[in-house]
């Protein structure tokens, strides 16, 4: 276990008028891994997007300290998180610039973030996930699970403090998700990231030890509450 990397307190977002959802309490250190399962349209991937800083927060008064320790108000119109390779997002859908190879997509974050390519680290994770010879293909010209191995490589190349996954197996076969999830989280723990992932299939995959973010929705003022949160550390 490192030092604390995700502190949130009550980060929200009002989804329409009916809906809001929340990240009531969530607190990891390095290494720690935490899982959100709840049904579909629960807003997983919007408390992902919350905790990421690309959905702003709304109409919740709470803190955010991340990464930086820098104490974020929520209607602060964009979150601060400090230098951007220390979050890495595999997103659920649309997932690669379509116009670049696969390598150019993994490569990107890392110079866009001006660090220093760890060669030895992409070999690895190019074999690892079995990437090795795809590196040259457009998105359009690998398979869609192989699209997802691309965007899995590219949010752990920098090595995050942080990484974020929305159903990053949901692509692939049965045969290979329990694979993947298994080198996800050795990766990750090589990495030495925190790991926050969304997934239905945790439950039956490699992640089905790992904590569990409680769930519940209620009702306020008319609105529907989808609040996610876990017990603090
Ligand atoms: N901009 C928006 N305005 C209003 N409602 C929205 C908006 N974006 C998302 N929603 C709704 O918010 C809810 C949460 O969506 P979200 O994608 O976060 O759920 P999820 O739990 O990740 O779902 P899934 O498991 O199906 O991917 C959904 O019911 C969706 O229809």
């Amino acid at each position: 276990m490192g030092g604390q990397v995700v502190h949130i307190r009550n980060l929200g977002v009002r989804l329409g008028p009916e809906l809001a959802v929340i990240v009531e309490a969530m607190d990891m250190s390095a290494g720690d891994v935490v899982v959100l399962d709840a049904e579909s349209g629960a807003g997983k991937s919007t408390a992902l997007g919350l905790i990421a800083g690309a959905i702003p927060a709304s109409a919740f008064d709470g803190t955010v300290h991340c990464l930086s320790n820098t104490e974020i108000t929520p209607h602060a119109p964009r979150l601060d998180y400090g230098s951007p390779d220390r979050i890495g997002f595999v997103l659920q859908t649309n997932i690669l610039l379509p116009y670049l190879t696969a390598l150019e997509n993994i490569r990107l974050p890392v110079e866009i973030a001006g660090q220093t390519l760890d060669t030895a680290w992409l070999t690895h994770l190019l074999g690892a996930l079995g990437l090795s010879g795809l590196e040259y293909r457009k998105p359009t010209e690998i398979s869609v699970g192989q699209r997802q191995r691309v965007a899995i490589a590219r949010a752990l190349l920098g090595r995050p403090d942080l990484l974020l996954l929305d159903e990053p197996v949901s692509a692939l076969d049965p045969g290979n998700v329990g694979q993947v999830e298994a080198l996800i989280e050795v990766l990750a723990e090589d990495a030495k990231s925190a790991v926050i992932l969304a997934s239905h299939q945790a439950a039956r995959g490699a992640f089905a030890g790992a904590r569990r973010a409680h769930h519940r929705v209620e009702q306020r003022d008319g609105v529907t509450h989808s609040i996610f949160a876990m017990e603090t550390v």
